[in-house]
C-alpha cells in the first residue's frame, strides 16, 4: 500500500493528511469530540484515546478560541487509521480530477473594500498600540453541480510535495481542504518543532523573476520586522514548556509552489511529557502570523474589520496519538467545501510600513494554491 491508494480511498468527511515525511487516512468516526474550550478538549481527546481502539485523534480547531465563542474545535477518533510515507511520488501515477466551473464567483469583501480595511487597520495599529495585525479576505464560489472536495484534495496533493496537505470534515457536513506551508507544532517524545511563516512574495513562471522576488523578501525591511513579531511570540509560548529552547536569530527563504514564505525553525525539549501537542498547539494559537500582537487588541481589530466568520480558517488541522506525540498545521491556503459552493480564503500580516494596495495583491497570490488545484485561471481570483 502506498500513499497515492490512501488518497484513492479518501471520502469526505475523512481525515487527511499528507506531509514531507508521512500521509495518514482515517477512516469512519468511532469518538467525535467537540468544544469551544481548547484544554478542555485536549482532556477529553486524551481520556477518549486511553480506550479507544483507533491510535490517533484527528480534526481542526477554529481561529476564535475564546472559551464559549461560536465555532467550536472538532477532532474525531477514527474507526480506522492507515499510515503511509509522504505521498510523493507515487501521487504522480494519478491522473489531474476535473473540478468544474464556478457559475459566480464573488470577494467577501470586495477587493477594494480590502484595500480600505488595510488602510484602517494601519491607522489602528498606532492608535491602539498594536505591533501587526493579520487581516483576511474570503472569496465565495457556486457551481451548478456538487463540488467534490474529494477532487480538490486530490489535485492539492499532486501539486504540493511538501507542507501539510489536508481534508477534514466539519460540522453540517462540509469539508476544510487545503495546502498549508505552515507547522503551527510537531511533538515527537520530548522534541517540539514549530516552523511559523510570515513575510510573502509571490513566486514567479519566469526564473529570474521568481529568483529577484525571493531576494527581495529575503532584503524587505518590512517583511522582516512581520517576521520577528511571530518569531518572538512563538519562542515566548513554548518557553513556559520547554527546557531548552533553540531559534535561530534570522529567518529563512522558504517557498511553496505559488509563495515565498520567511519562515524560523523553532526547536525544543519538552519539560513535562504530559503535556500533549494539542494541549501545545492549543497554548500557540492563535501565532501573529495569523493574528496579530498583541493577540487580544489585534482580534478585537480582525473582528471589527473583516465582514465575515474566519470558522475554521487560520485555526489547526493535524493529530495526536495516546502517547501526546502528534503534529498540527495552520489553516491557511484552504477552503471550506459546502455541497455546491465553497469559500477560498487568504490574508496578510499588516505592521506600519504595509502598502494596502500591495496587501490585496498577496491575497490574491495566495489563492493561487487553491486555484490551480480546481484548474482556475488566476484571474479569476484577482481583483474582484
Ligand atoms: C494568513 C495567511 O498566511 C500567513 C501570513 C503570511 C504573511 O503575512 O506574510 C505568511 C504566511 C502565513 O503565516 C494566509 O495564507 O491566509
Amino acid at each position: 500500500m502506498d500513499a497515492a491508494r490512501l488518497l484513492e480511498d479518501y471520502a469526505r468527511g475523512d481525515f487527511f493528511l499528507a506531509t514531507a515525511h508521512r500521509t495518514i487516512l482515517g477512516s469512519g468516526v468511532s469518538h467525535e469530540l467537540t468544544g469551544t474550550d481548547e484544554t478542555l478538549l485536549a482532556e477529553r481527546v486524551r481520556d477518549a484515546l486511553a480506550d479507544a481502539s483507533a491510535p490517533i485523534a484527528a480534526g481542526v480547531l477554529p481561529f476564535d478560541t475564546v472559551a464559549g465563542g461560536g465555532t467550536p474545535g472538532r477532532l474525531v477518533v477514527p474507526e480506522s487509521v492507515r499510515f503511509t510515507g509522504a505521498a510523493h511520488p507515487s501521487v504522480d501515477r494519478l491522473a489531474r480530477r476535473e473540478v468544474g466551473r464556478p457559475v459566480r464567483v464573488a470577494g467577501v469583501p470586495e477587493g477594494r473594500r480590502h484595500v480600505d480595511a488595510v488602510a484602517r487597520a494601519i491607522a489602528a495599529l498606532d492608535e491602539r498600540g498594536l505591533r501587526k495585525v493579520v487581516l483576511a479576505r474570503a472569496v465565495d464560489l457556486e457551481f451548478a453541480d456538487a463540488v467534490e472536495p474529494e477532487a480538490i484534495l486530490h489535485n492539492l496533493v499532486k501539486d504540493n510535495a511538501t507542507g501539510y496537505t489536508f481534508a477534514a470534515g466539519l460540522p453540517g457536513g462540509r469539508t476544510l481542504v487545503g495546502a498549508s506551508p505552515e507547522l503551527l507544532l510537531s511533538r515527537q517524545g520530548d522534541r517540539v518543532v514549530s516552523h511559523p511563516h510570515a513575510g510573502s512574495m509571490p513566486r514567479s513562471a519566469d526564473p529570474v523573476i521568481d529568483r529577484e522576488n525571493g531576494q527581495a523578501l529575503l532584503a524587505s525591511r518590512k517583511d522582516h520586522i512581520e517576521h520577528a513579531v511571530l518569531a518572538e511570540a512563538v519562542v515566548e509560548a513554548l518557553r513556559p514548556y520547554c527546557r531548552k529552547l533553540d531559534a535561530p536569530d534570522l529567518p529563512e527563504l522558504v517557498s511553496t509552489p505559488t509563495m515565498w514564505h520567511l519562515g524560523t525553525t523553532v526547536t525544543g525539549e519538552l519539560a513535562d511529557r504530559d503535556v500533549t501537542a494539542l494541549h501545545l498547539a492549543a497554548a500557540l494559537h492563535p501565532t501573529p502570523a495569523i493574528c496579530g500582537t498583541p493577540t487580544d487588541s489585534a482580534r478585537e481589530l480582525v473582528t471589527e474589520l473583516e465582514p465575515f466568520e474566519r470558522g475554521y480558517y487560520a485555526g489547526a488541522v493535524g493529530w495526536v496519538d495516546a502517547e501526546g506525540d502528534g503534529e498540527w498545521a495552520v489553516t491557511i491556503r484552504c477552503a471550506e467545501v459546502a455541497e455546491r459552493s465553497l469559500r477560498l480564503y487568504a490574508g496578510g500580516g499588516i505592521v506600519p510600513e504595509s502598502d494596502p494596495g500591495a496587501e490585496l495583491d498577496e491575497t490574491s497570490a495566495k489563492f493561487a494554491t487553491l486555484a490551480t488545484a480546481m484548474g482556475l485561471p488566476r484571474e479569476w481570483l484577482t481583483g474582484l
